[in-house]
């Protein structure tokens, strides 16, 4: 069987980047948190934009202070006041100062500023009383960033920081990714909407749901095509419909070996390349992945039916293919880190296994916890309240209290 870190090589180099000319939008700045930017950034403008005050205190020449302390101040004339917003007239001569304040111009003729606690004022007399460093609290023009070199890189998340980079940048519109389309359905005769009365034998499809919400928090636009029936003619019409409209298209159920097991037949008959059929990982072993070489770019992930299924092949294989194709530039695999598991973890070893759990803040430090109840990939009740995937190797049976385990995580902790 397929080993899980050979799945993701293949998976990874199926995806194709959206197009940076084709594959974008333009958005207001406000409406631009979490897209993804399309262009690399650069500004005609320095940061700082001139040499400006870090203090409200006075701009000084360093010269005239040097030797200044509390029993032999340093005593300058003040002659103009600098506040913020205001362009200063004069220039400093020796025996001179400005009142300055926060983010204010520092005048021609001063290069230092002295905080106003370091200083005693008599009129239009300041009294220097302790000597600053040279240069002291002046933030230089263009010490954070120098006019026309890249201030931001294509195929980054934006965030906090990075829109009030561009809105610093004089951007108030930009240049995003498109969503990627996810279209999503789920098979099975047994399922029925969550509003239908069951009658026995139905359950409610919630792999639906789970995905929809998965993909809307990676960033893409889910189209939902509903619950497809076991009946193949009506499968390989959605799944049709799906791949001509999608970047990646999302089955859950109907890929294992039962008779009413469709997709990978129905796959085959649209002349799709089929490259996985199963994963050597538990929950997820039967996981279907397709191209479509004569058609399109978009890839296929039957996922298993099974709730828990589901959900860890999306969070190991799709949530990075998803990224990968949003136009990130890097950083789409997934992120595993070293934590203390609070709880014995035990598997057979047979199949690189993700057991499901929370990782708490204990003493400073994250602890992984496993979900309390019944581990099967058809309970999806002890998967709620989970932030966190322990994986366990193949090989490893045992991971005992206390030890570290790798997890990954699957939502913000
Ligand atoms: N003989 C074998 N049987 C099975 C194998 C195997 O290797 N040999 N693998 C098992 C594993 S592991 C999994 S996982 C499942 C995968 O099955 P399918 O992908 O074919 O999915 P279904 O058979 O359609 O359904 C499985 C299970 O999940 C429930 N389900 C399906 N869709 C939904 C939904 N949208 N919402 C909620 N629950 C859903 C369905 O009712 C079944 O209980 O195959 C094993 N069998
Ligand atoms: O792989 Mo299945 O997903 O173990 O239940
Ligand atoms: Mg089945």
């Amino acid at each position: 069987m397929l080993p899980v870190s050979d799945a993701e090589v293949i998976i990874l180099n199926l995806v194709q980047p959206l197009d940076d000319q084709q594959d974008i939008e333009i958005v207001d700045l406000l409406a631009a948190s979490d897209r993804i930017l399309a262009n690399p950034i650069s500004s005609q403008l320095d940061f700082p934009h001139w040499d400006n005050s870090a203090m409200d205190g006075y701009a000084v020449r360093y010269e005239d202070v040097q030797q200044a302390n509390v029993e032999q101040p340093a005593i300058l004339e003040i002659v103009e006041e600098i506040p913020a917003g205001y362009q200063p007239k004069t220039t400093i001569q020796p025996g001179q100062a400005a009142r300055i304040f926060t983010g204010a111009v520092i005048p021609a003729g001063a290069d230092t500023v002295v905080m106003q606690e370091r200083t005693r004022r008599e009129e239009n007399r300041v009294f220097i009383q302790a000597a600053p460093q040279p240069k002291e609290f002046v933030r230089r023009k263009a010490s954070y960033y120098q006019a026309r070199s890249q201030l931001l890189p294509a195929g980054i998340k934006l965030k906090a920081a990075e829109i009030a980079v561009l809105a610093a940048a004089q951007c108030p519109q930009v240049k995003v990714y498109r969503r990627p389309r996810v279209a999503i359905f789920s098979t099975g005769d047994e399922l029925v909407t969550p509003d239908i009365p069951l009658q026995p034998g139905q359950i409610v499809d919630s792999n639906n749901y789970a995905l929809a919400t998965l993909v809307k928090e990676s960033g893409a636009e889910p189209l939902l095509l509903g619950i497809v029936k076991d009946n193949p003619d009506v499968l390989r019409e959605t799944i049709a419909y799906a791949i001509a409209n999608a970047d990646i298209v999302l089955s859950s159920g109907g890929v294992s070996v039962g008779e009413y097991d469709y997709v990978d037949k129905i796959l085959e008959a649209l002349a799709a390349k089929i490259h996985i059929r199963a994963v050597e990982m538990t929950p997820g072993k039967p996981l279907t992945v397709a191209n479509f070489p004569n058609q399109n770019s978009a890839i296929y992930f039957g996922l298993p039916g099974n709730p828990v299924s589901a959900l860890v092949t999306f969070w190991r294989f799709v949530q990075p293919a998803i990224k990968k194709l949003a136009g990130f530039a890097e950083g789409w695999e997934p992120k595993f880190i070293k934590v203390r598991s609070h709880d014995e973890l035990r598997t057979n070893g047979k199949r690189e296994t993700y057991i499901w759990g929370r990782l708490n803040l204990v003493n400073g430090v994250y602890e992984f916890h496993k979900a309390g109840g019944s581990y099967s990939s058809g309970n999806l009740i002890n998967l709620s309240q989970t932030n966190t995937l322990a994986v366990l190797p193949v090989g490893q049976t045992l991971i005992a209290s206390g030890e570290e385990v790798q997890v990954l995580l699957i939502a913000t902790v």
